[in-house]
C-alpha cells in the first residue's frame, strides 16, 4: 500500500506539532504509576456542537474536546454565520432553530468523519441556502453516498461536484419533506447517526429503516442520547432496524461532555504493555461510548481493571495473554490498540469484522499489517481483519503514519516496550488529541520530537 504525503492543511489552529517530522520513543525508566483526566469525547463534542446550533436558544457545551475534528466543525458553523464563542474547553453557541444566517459559501471540514455524515443532512434542513462542504482527500475518498441518498429521499437536494459518491458536494437547502427511507449501515453507522439529527426538522414523520447490518450500534446509541437531552424523542426497535422520528425542534442546553472512551484506551493499553497502573480520572464505565467494550478484552488478556463513580483504573500483567479470535465490529476504532498489544501476548489473537475500518482515515488493516511486517512482527491480512503472532518488534526505519491519528497513537505503544521506535508525522494525533505524546510523556514514556 502506497503511503501518501500527510495532509497537513487538515491540521487546524487547534493541533500541535506542527514543525516536528519525527517522533522516537523509549520505554519508561519504570513502569508508569500515574493518573490522568482525558480530554472530551470526540463523538459527543461534534453531535453537541452541530444539535446546539440546530436547536432553539443558547446552549453551553463544557470539556469539550479541541482538536482538529471539532476545530473545523466550530469553523464551519461561524461560516455559516452561527453565533460561537470558545473559552477554553467550554463553548457557547446561539441555536438558529435550522435557519443558516449565512446563505452561501464554501466549508472546509478536514478529515472529520463526524462532520461529513452530520452536518449535510442539518444544511438540508433550513429552508434556504447553497453551500459546498469539502474535505482533506481522504475524506474525499470516504463513503457518503448511502447517506446522501437517503437525505435525497426526504426532500433534500444533495448534489456531488465532482465524483459521484464522494466530497466535495452541495446542498441545496429547501427544507426536509419526512416520509419513509432506508439507508444502510454496513459501512458506516455515521450515516443513520446524521440522518437522525436532521429527521426532527422535516415537515412530517420520517420513518427510517435500516436495510443490513449497522457496524457500530453504539454510535447510534450515543446519538439517540444526546438528541434526548436537547428534547427530542426517537422511537425505535431494540435492534436498531427501525425508527420513527416526529417533527419536533432541540431546546437549547448545557452540557457537560464525557471524557473520550477511545482515546482512553491508549493510556489503558500503556500500562497492560509495561505492567503498571493508569488511572483515568474522568471516565466511567457507564459510558455509552463503544470502546468502554475494550475493559472486558484488557481483562481477558491478564490486566486488572477496576472503574468506580469517579475513574477507571488498569493494572499490567506481568505478561499479556493472547489465543483469541475476537470480533471487533461493535468497538473497531479500537482494532489497532488490540493489533499493537498482540505482539506481546503469550499467543496470536485474531480480529474479525472490521472490514469498514479499510475506509477509514487509512486502510487501517493494510497499514496495520504493512507497520507490523516491517517491526518483523508475523501477521496474516484478511478481508475483515488480521491475525497477530507473538514476536519481538525490531525498530527499523521511522514508520508511517499514514496521516491516521490511530495509526500514530497505538504504534507509538509500542516503544512504550522497545527502544528507538520512530514515526513519521507525529502531528497527526492532533484529530482527536494534539497532546497525546505530551501526555504521555508525563506518564513517563520517553518521548523525543523532532
Ligand atoms: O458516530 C461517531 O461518532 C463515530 C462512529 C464510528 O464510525 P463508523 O460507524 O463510520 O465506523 C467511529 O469509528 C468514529 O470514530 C466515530
Ligand atoms: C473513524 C474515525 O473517525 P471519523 O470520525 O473521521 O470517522 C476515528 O476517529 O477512528
Amino acid at each position: 500500500m502506497g503511503v501518501a504525503e500527510p495532509e497537513r492543511n487538515s491540521r487546524s489552529p487547534w493541533a500541535a506539532l506542527h514543525d516536528k517530522e519525527e517522533v522516537e520513543i523509549h520505554p519508561p525508566s519504570q513502569p508508569p504509576d500515574g493518573a490522568i483526566a482525558v480530554s472530551g469525547s470526540k463523538s459527543y463534542t461534534n453531535r453537541a456542537i452541530i444539535i446546539s446550533a440546530l436547536a432553539e436558544g443558547p446552549s453551553i457545551l463544557r470539556d469539550i474536546l479541541r482538536s482538529d475534528d471539532s476545530y473545523w466543525c466550530l469553523d464551519a458553523l461561524q461560516k455559516l454565520g452561527v453565533s460561537v464563542q470558545v473559552e477554553g474547553n467550554t463553548v457557547s453557541i446561539e441555536g438558529t432553530g435550522g435557519e443558516w444566517p449565512n446563505p452561501s459559501g464554501s466549508l472546509y471540514i478536514g478529515a472529520a468523519g463526524t462532520i461529513a455524515r452530520f452536518l449535510p443532512g442539518a444544511l438540508a434542513a433550513g429552508s434556504s441556502g447553497s453551500w459546498v462542504l469539502e474535505g482533506n482527500e481522504r475524506l474525499s475518498e470516504r463513503p457518503v453516498r448511502p447517506l446522501v441518498k437517503a437525505l435525497n429521499t426526504i426532500g433534500a437536494d444533495i448534489r456531488y461536484t465532482a465524483n459521484v459518491g464522494q466530497l466535495p458536494i452541495n446542498i441545496k437547502a429547501r427544507g426536509l419533506t419526512g416520509g419513509m427511507v432506508t439507508v444502510s449501515g454496513a459501512v458506516s453507522s455515521q450515516f443513520l447517526s446524521g440522518l437522525l439529527i436532521s429527521s426532527p426538522y422535516a415537515e412530517q414523520r420520517t420513518e427510517i429503516r435500516v436495510v443490513d447490518n449497522i457496524v457500530q450500534h453504539a454510535y447510534v446509541g450515543m446519538t439517540i442520547e444526546l438528541m434526548k437531552r436537547y428534547g427530542v424523542v426517537v422511537k425505535h426497535n431494540e435492534a436498531y432496524e427501525h425508527f420513527t422520528i416526529e417533527p419536533q425542534r432541540y431546546k437549547g442546553q448545557d452540557i457537560q461532555l464525557e471524557a473520550d472512551a477511545s482515546t482512553s484506551c491508549y493510556f489503558l493499553a500503556y500500562a497492560a504493555l509495561t505492567g503498571g497502573h493508569i488511572r483515568i480520572t474522568n471516565l466511567t464505565a457507564a459510558t455509552l461510548q463503544p470502546d468502554i467494550g475494550m475493559l472486558k478484552v484488557f481483562e481477558r488478556m491478564g490486566c486488572r481493571v477496576s472503574s468506580d463513580a469517579d475513574g477507571i483504573e488498569l493494572w499490567g500483567p506481568d505478561s499479556l495473554q493472547g489465543g483469541f479470535t475476537i470480533s471487533m465490529r461493535e468497538m473497531s476504532d479500537q482494532t489497532l490498540t488490540l493489533a499493537v498489544l498482540a505482539p506481546f501476548a503469550d499467543a496470536p489473537i485474531t480480529i474479525t469484522d472490521v472490514e469498514h475500518i479499510r475506509t477509514h482515515e487509512c486502510d487501517r488493516i493494510s497499514a496495520m499489517c504493512n507497520s507490523l511486517t516491517r517491526l518483523g512482527i508475523q501477521v496474516e491480512e484478511h478481508r475483515d481483519g488480521l491475525t497477530v503472532h507473538p514476536g519481538v518488534p525490531i525498530p527499523g526505519e521511522a514508520l508511517a503514519t499514514y496521516d491516521d491519528h490511530r495509526m500514530a497513537m497505538s504504534l507509538a505503544l509500542i516503544g512504550s516496550r522497545v527502544g528507538g521506535l520512530r514515526l513519521r508525522d507525529p502531528g497527526c494525533v492532533s484529530k482527536t488529541c494534539p497532546s497525546f505524546f505530551e501526555d504521555m510523556r508525563k506518564l513517563g514514556l520517553q518521548v523525543k520530537l523532532s
